[in-house]
């Protein structure tokens, strides 16, 4: 699909599949390279081809006793070589078709009560350009460990395909869920939930050297209990990060015995305190490629003279802006336009003062600014935008344990311990399911050269 309407020829990612799940409401994420140093390092030729591979079980401590991998465990541990391969898998649905491949909601054959996603790629569809993609997802998706990212349970080479076995989210794309709400937008208290988790996923990225530029609605999936997860890694880069606890001026009440103030109350004193921050932003992250989503591109990739770490916190402000009004605010009438007004126009808010919308608006304006030297959060990455008033009295640490908002379309099932998913339909998909299951059934099982079955159910 050409975006005809841009000079430069940008080429909008094509869906290999017959149609896109997505379809209409799709944003394309598109991919110009300016021929030069992006820093993404490509994957060996002999990993990408590596025939079945897991990683290593033990290096995901934060899952470690999860359901999810004893299953895969011990699928594992019954297989004859040990590694886990196609035909340990039962596909049980078609979720969607992107840019790059098709995934299957797909469970264990022997263990079938954990679901998961699995990412089919057939690599003779794709261009030199797409199979690079496939290769930088394959390489962060293996580098990643964080609630609030997929976990990558297996990376299987067979005959043509690569695929990718991750978690599965019943619950859809923030995408869809924004189009389930009332006039299209989340009340202010589930775009702080929202924006606070996913600025806890990109800090991690940042502190890991990831640039992810692909921010928006889709990609940020919802797990089964509510909270996200951010998909999408075939546009990332990578930058060296070099980690530093710096020091900061805090005000903290004094634990001295309390004063009478200048009114005659008694009172606490603040003190001034220098408390360490940890800072891990790669401010030193330099590429050309525009990539991304319009809507959501950053000046700086537009003007191709160079871009870092803070075209993410740009895209930040877009989707905290997209959550709030239902729309992103410099869309135009083309693709064109909408680039000129990213560059030249400055953010309009609908007047509102309903409570947060002061502190909301104010960090917008903060993450919009045109120059990344200035924008917050570029100098020391997401510690500053968590101190932002519109974030206050969130606990960082406690994050996972928020309970998530309760909006029309997003079940989340309460227990005792946590929360547990009520399987949420993507109702529009389901007419194209059917057809697109059988077609790629059919060409699964016509090709003699894959290792295992794909079998539905
Ligand atoms: N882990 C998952 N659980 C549930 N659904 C998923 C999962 N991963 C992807 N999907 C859905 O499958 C579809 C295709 O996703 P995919 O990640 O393949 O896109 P993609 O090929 O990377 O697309 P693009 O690069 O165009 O954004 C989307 O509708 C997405 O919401």
């Amino acid at each position: 699909m050409e975006d005809s309407d841009l000079d430069l020829s940008f080429t909008s990612s094509t869906s290999i599949a017959t149609t896109s799940a997505r379809s209409s409401l799709a944003r394309s994420s598109l991919c110009l390279s300016f021929n030069d140093s992006t820093r993404i390092s490509s994957v060996s030729a002999a990993a990408a081809a590596s025939s079945t591979e897991i990683p290593n079980l033990h290096c995901r401590p934060h899952r470690k006793s999860d359901a999810d991998w004893s299953a895969i465990r011990a699928a594992t541990n019954l297989s004859s070589d040990g590694t886990l391969h196609l035909h340990h898998l039962k596909l049980v649905r078609h979720v969607g078709s992107g840019n790059l491949g098709r995934v299957f909601l797909c469970r264990l054959r022997d263990y079938d009560h954990a679901n998961f996603a699995l990412k089919v790629v057939d690599n003779n569809l794709l261009t030199s350009k797409k199979l690079a993609q496939v290769q930088t997802e394959a390489r962060i998706l293996s580098s990643l460990d964080h609630p609030f990212l997929p976990t990558l349970y297996a990376h299987l080479e067979a005959s043509h395909y690569t695929c990718f076995l991750i978690d599965f989210c019943p619950n859809g794309d923030l995408h869809s869920l924004l189009r389930k709400q009332p006039n299209y937008r989340f009340p202010i208290d589930s775009v702080r939930f929202f924006a606070a988790e996913v600025l806890v996923a990109l800090e991690y990225l940042h502190s890991i050297g990831i640039v992810y530029r692909d921010l928006k609605p889709e990609n940020i999936l919802i797990r089964k209990d509510g909270h996200i997860m951010l998909s999408d890694f075939d546009l990332c880069f990578t930058a060296d990060v070099v980690a530093k606890l710096d020091n900061r001026i805090h005000n903290v009440k004094s634990k001295n015995k309390s004063h009478r103030n200048r009114f005659g109350f008694h009172g606490r004193r603040t003190e001034e305190e220098m408390l360490p921050e940890f800072v891990a932003e790669p401010t030193t992250a330099f590429s050309r490629s525009c990539v991304g989503t319009h809507e959501y591109l950053a000046p700086e990739l537009i003007n191709g003279n160079g871009h870092g770490a803070g075209v993410d916190w740009w895209a930040l402000g877009v989707l905290i802006y997209e959550l709030l009004y239902g729309r992103t605010p410099f869309r135009g009438g083309s693709k064109e336009s909408t680039l000129r007004n990213i560059a030249s126009m400055t953010v309009r808010f609908d007047e509102e003062n309903t409570r947060g919308m002061a502190q909301v608006k104010d960090l917008i304006e903060k993450l919009f600014v045109k120059d990344p030297r200035e924008r917050l959060g570029c100098a020391r990455g997401a510690t500053d935008i968590k101190r932002h008033p519109f974030f206050d009295g969130v606990k960082w640490p406690l994050i996972r344990m928020y309970r998530p908002p309760e909006v029309p379309g997003l079940a989340v099932k309460k227990s005792s311990k946590a929360h547990v998913s009520h399987v949420g339909g993507w109702p529009s998909y389901r007419k194209k399911r059917r057809s697109l299951w059988k077609g790629l059934n059919c060409i699964l099982l016509k090709n003699k050269g894959l290792n295992g079955n794909l079998n539905f159910n």
